[in-house]
């Protein structure tokens, strides 16, 4: 299971929670990756934790002004991107383009897609994995894996039969270890979580938990 912390706009210490994720990676064998504001990348790569980009732009380089390069975010060392998160949707040929730009900049794929039917389309356009995240559970206390646990194995059943190659994870109020094995036991090969540890009072203690659901 790949646990992917992202941090949104929130205002905690994005370095705090990189060196945790880093310390917690290393002593227990996981794979945790933060993905923190495009402006902290570098900075949060320099911990040594695996950095990921909250979004890429579809555009190479050229005139365009406001986006978020793939090859810049890698040459900071992102490591991979989330593509159409809940709260940052694109247009289909958008995440197409996206999608294309990481791969030109090595970057690794998940687009994120609200629900199975998005995860089939989403797979279709062939990332690395998709992630299923109901945004009606973001940012809540249940997890997705207890509140529709249907809604994980139908995403899982919609990306396998477009392509077996794309893993499919899940998130939206995953916050413990027992969240975590309950994801896994759905199908699930990774998640993705922000409130859970960065609005946490002990992120690394947050973290610490998550991993016991390994
Ligand atoms: O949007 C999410 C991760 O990308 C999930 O957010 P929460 O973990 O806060 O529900």
């Amino acid at each position: 299971m790949f646990i992917l912390v992202n941090l949104k706009a929130y205002p905690c210490d994005p370095i705090e929670v990189a060196t945790a994720a880093r310390d917690v990676a290393e002593a227990s064998g996981a794979r945790i990756a933060v993905s923190p504001q495009a402006a902290d990348i570098a900075r949060v790569a320099d911990t040594g934790v695996e950095t990921w980009a909250q979004h890429v732009s579809p555009n190479a380089h050229g005139s365009h002004t406001g986006s978020t390069l793939a090859e810049a975010v890698a040459d900071n060392g992102a490591e991979g991107t989330l593509i159409n998160h809940s709260e940052n949707r694109l247009k289909l040929a958008d995440i197409d383009g996206s999608v294309r730009a990481a791969e030109r900049a090595d970057l690794e794929t998940i687009v994120c897609a609200n629900n199975p039917a998005q995860v089939g389309a989403a797979a279709a356009l062939g990332p690395d994995a998709v992630a299923v995240e109901p945004p009606e559970l973001i940012g809540g206390d249940v997890s997705v894996s207890t509140a529709d646990p249907g809604i994980v194995e139908d995403a899982v059943a919609a990306a396998d039969a477009v392509d077996p190659d794309v893993d499919v994870f899940c998130g939206a109020g995953v916050s413990t270890g027992d969240d975590v094995a309950a994801a896994g036991d759905l199908g699930a090969s990774g998640i993705l979580l922000a409130s859970g540890v960065a609005k946490a009072d002990d992120p690394r203690a947050a973290l610490e938990d998550l991993v016991t659901g390994l």
